[in-house]
């Protein structure tokens, strides 16, 4: 029996009957800007904000909104079955939390609060290496939920191969580079408040907890903070990678590798032959090259390159369960949601990660049916239109 995610649905229903309405709002565009009430504005600047003048924050949701389903009727499609299997894992619902760094500056508990709501609802988080907890302790409190590795590259390798060991040894189980961050973009909102949560806050929202790491300090992070900061962001900044360095990686790593921030047909090609599983088409939420190109309107074209030598994720704008539909419609095997938990997270700790997870899962089933479609095999251009005036 396939999972029944819009029991959400009955369930706030049933509690409504009691007079009680959901602890925070179902709608992803309210409760960011509830988000903006309840945070202080350098962290809610830093979660909600873009790069530059934002315009591909905004690219990203007008090629959603560009797409429209066309639901099919008499279809029998009271039970569905929404499973599918990414990087080796088998998920029952093509959702994954997206690598998000530095939670603690939007809840105290942070990664740990997400890891178990998303262990309790079987959705796989993706572990960020700009975690605010480390690679060991995000694990137990994942239990035994399903997790992957977010690695942002460092330039030392006795640093790589110590993080790679570390969330080998913690059961991370795929490991996703993520590539179009390999310096910070500018960023209006976060510079006029010169908020950047590793400085501001810092103590909590970068354990530096790694021993190789640890290693190439003069003093510890405990003694002198903001030398472990410099050396931290010296540490992720600046390209000396390239194609064939991946080949590093798959040395050091024995799962699936997928390449995050591909929107090019030709990068995801170059993937494809330099041996990877799987690659995530996104533009980073729009917080990288301001001007670039939707990760949606990037989509099609690269699910076409590479067909099935690779397993295609999105990100990148996703925001309801219509959305899921659409990017599955256009070649992606499933998505990684970003924002909206976080906003969940801000709201109520574990509590508020269930709540928009539980949420997005069951308005992606609710659709799914009421489209017509029994499973995500249904799923295709044919589902769509699109508006092109
Ligand atoms: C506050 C914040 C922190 C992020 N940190 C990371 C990170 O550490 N590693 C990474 O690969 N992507 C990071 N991202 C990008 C997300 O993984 C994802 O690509 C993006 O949020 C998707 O867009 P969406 O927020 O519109 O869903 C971050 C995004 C946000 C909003
Ligand atoms: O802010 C981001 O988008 C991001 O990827 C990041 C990078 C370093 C630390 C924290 C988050």
């Amino acid at each position: 029996m396939p999972a029944q995610f819009g029991t959400y649905q009955s369930e706030i229903y049933l509690q409504g009957l009691a007079g009680v309405v959901p602890p925070f709002t179902t709608d992803a565009t309210a409760l960011e800007a509830a988000a903006r009430e309840l945070l202080e504005p350098g962290p809610f600047g830093y979660v909600a904000g873009g790069a530059g003048s934002g315009a591909t924050v905004r690219a990203n949701r007008e090629a959603f909104d560009r797409w429209r389903i066309v639901p099919r009727m008499l279809a029998d499609a009271t039970d569905r079955d929404l499973r599918t299997t990414v990087l080796g894992t088998e998920l029952a619902a093509p959702v994954l939390l997206a690598p998000i760094g530095v939670q603690s500056i939007v809840h105290p508990e942070g990664e740990l609060a997400t890891a178990s709501a998303a262990a309790d609802l079987g959705v796989p988080m993706v572990l960020s290496t700009a975690s605010s907890y480390s690679i060991e302790e995000v694990a137990e409190a994942s239990g035994d939920g399903e997790r992957w590795y977010q690695l942002y590259w460092p330039n030392d390798d006795d640093v790589t191969v110590s993080i790679l060991e570390r969330a080998e040894r913690g059961g991370y189980t795929a490991l996703v580079v993520t590539l179009d961050t390999w310096t910070l973009a500018w960023r209006p909102q976060d510079l006029d408040q010169s908020y950047l949560p590793f400085i501001r806050g810092v103590g909590t929202a970068i354990p530096f907890s790694d021993p190789a790491f640890r290693a190439l300090l003069a003093q510890s992070p405990e003694e002198d903070r903001n030398s472990a900061v410099l050396r931290w962001v010296q540490m992720f900044t600046g390209v000396d990678k390239s194609w064939d360095r991946l080949a590093f990686l798959r040395e050091h790593w024995d799962g699936p590798i997928a390449l995050k921030g591909i929107l090019h047909p030709d990068d995801a090609r170059l993937a494809v032959d330099a041996g990877m599983d799987g690659i995530v088409v996104s533009n980073h939420g729009g917080r990288q090259v301001d001007g670039a190109v939707a990760a949606l309107d990037a989509l099609p074209a690269i699910a076409e390159a590479v067909g099935d030598r690779v397993d295609v994720l999105f990100d990148s704008g996703v925001r309801t369960g219509a959305d899921v539909i659409k990017a599955i419609s256009l070649g992606a095997k499933a998505v990684l949601l970003g924002r909206p938990w976080v906003y969940g997270l801000a709201h109520g700790g574990k509590e508020g990660v269930r709540h928009v997870l539980r949420g997005v899962l069951a308005d992606l089933d609710l659709t799914l049916g009421l489209s017509g479609n029994r499973s995500l095999a249904d799923l295709g251009r044919h589902t769509l239109m699109e508006i092109t005036k």
